[in-house]
């Protein structure tokens, strides 16, 4: 059956009418918890460069992938590796990724992040790097006019650490496109709300990303959702649902394998790790009491990649 194309609306981050963008983000992430936004400010060469980046660095052989594997949740995590759906049997996703951390997160032994060389692949780091302060600059103007649509001060989330530093995370993404023999249904990704703050997605224009809007319902009705030429996909993740009492939504999403080989680029902005999660004032009152007791978010985010990885 063919699923249904969602409409969802385009916001302008460089508009001069703000109240109206910021009414807006209000009314996407109450109905549906994801949108577009449009001039964000991110260079449209430097996206396909990373799209590139990515591709060169996927078609590495495996022993050479397996140099950089997943440390400190950083470098690469192989195909199947990851269920996102922890009530689901399937193998895994079809999906192989590469994970970058804060730029300037250092332990004893140098920094965290983990990098093929200059050798394998000139230039790669720079490019990420590049890329990745570029996106959190979009993300930290995004997060202040979020912070307008809550009715609060558009410095709110600065005000409280949740960027002293942030906790971002650059992930790039590979589905092979291969459609498996087995009776078994595989997933690109598996149906799974995001687990921070918010989510910036790029990809590369190949179809396969749908979302479900009523997570509670069944059967589940799956909606797919465009790529726009320019445009990141924003979506709320579950910390900024538990933060908003639920009044800003944290959807489900899942990218369902086409046939087609596929790359997309996800920056998933979260809050510093010792920033505590609880209700905001404008999302309760005496009638909708808090529903979730205050939480630090790198407790929460560890409690959730156990489930994922198993581990
Ligand atoms: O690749 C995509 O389009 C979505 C990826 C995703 O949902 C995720 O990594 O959380
Ligand atoms: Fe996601």
């Amino acid at each position: 059956m063919m699923a249904k194309t969602l409409q969802l609306p385009i916001i302008d981050l460089a508009s001069s009418d703000r109240r109206s963008a910021v009414h807006s983000i209000r009314q996407a992430c109450l109905e549906c918890g994801f949108f577009y936004i449009i001039n964000h400010g991110v260079d449209e060469k430097l996206l396909q460069k990373v799209l590139q980046g990515s591709k060169l660095f996927f078609s590495l052989p495996i022993e050479e992938k397996m140099k950089l594997a997943r440390k400190e949740h950083r470098g690469y995590t192989t195909l199947y590796a990851e269920n996102l759906d922890p009530s689901s049997t399937s193998t895994g996703d079809s999906k192989e990724s590469f994970y970058i951390g804060p730029l300037e997160d250092m332990t004893a032994d140098g920094q965290l992040n983990q990098w093929p060389s200059e050798e394998v692949l000139p230039s790669w780091r720079f490019t990420m790097e590049d890329y990745y302060k570029q996106v959190l600059n979009a993300g930290e103007r995004l997060i202040s006019l979020i912070a307008l649509a809550l009715n609060l001060e558009e410095s709110f989330f600065y005000d409280i650490g949740a960027f002293n530093p942030p906790n971002a995370f650059l992930r790039l993404l590979h589905y092979p496109g291969e459609l498996g023999s087995s009776d078994e249904e595989t997933f690109g990704a598996s149906a799974h709300s995001d687990y921070g703050m918010i989510t910036l997605l790029a990809a590369d224009g190949v179809g396969g990303l749908q979302v479900c809007r009523e997570k509670l319902e069944e059967p589940r009705i799956w909606e797919d959702v465009h790529y726009i030429t320019g445009a990141f996909i924003i979506n709320i993740g579950d910390m900024m649902e538990r933060w908003t009492n639920c009044l800003f939504r944290s959807t489900l999403h899942r990218v369902m394998p086409t046939g087609q080989e596929r790359y997309s680029v996800a920056f998933f902005l979260d809050p510093n790790p010792d920033c505590v999660v609880e209700c905001l004032k404008s999302c309760c009152n005496e009638s909708t009491p808090p529903r979730f007791s205050p939480i630090r978010s790198g407790e929460y985010l560890n409690e959730r990649f156990k489930l994922t990885y198993g581990a």
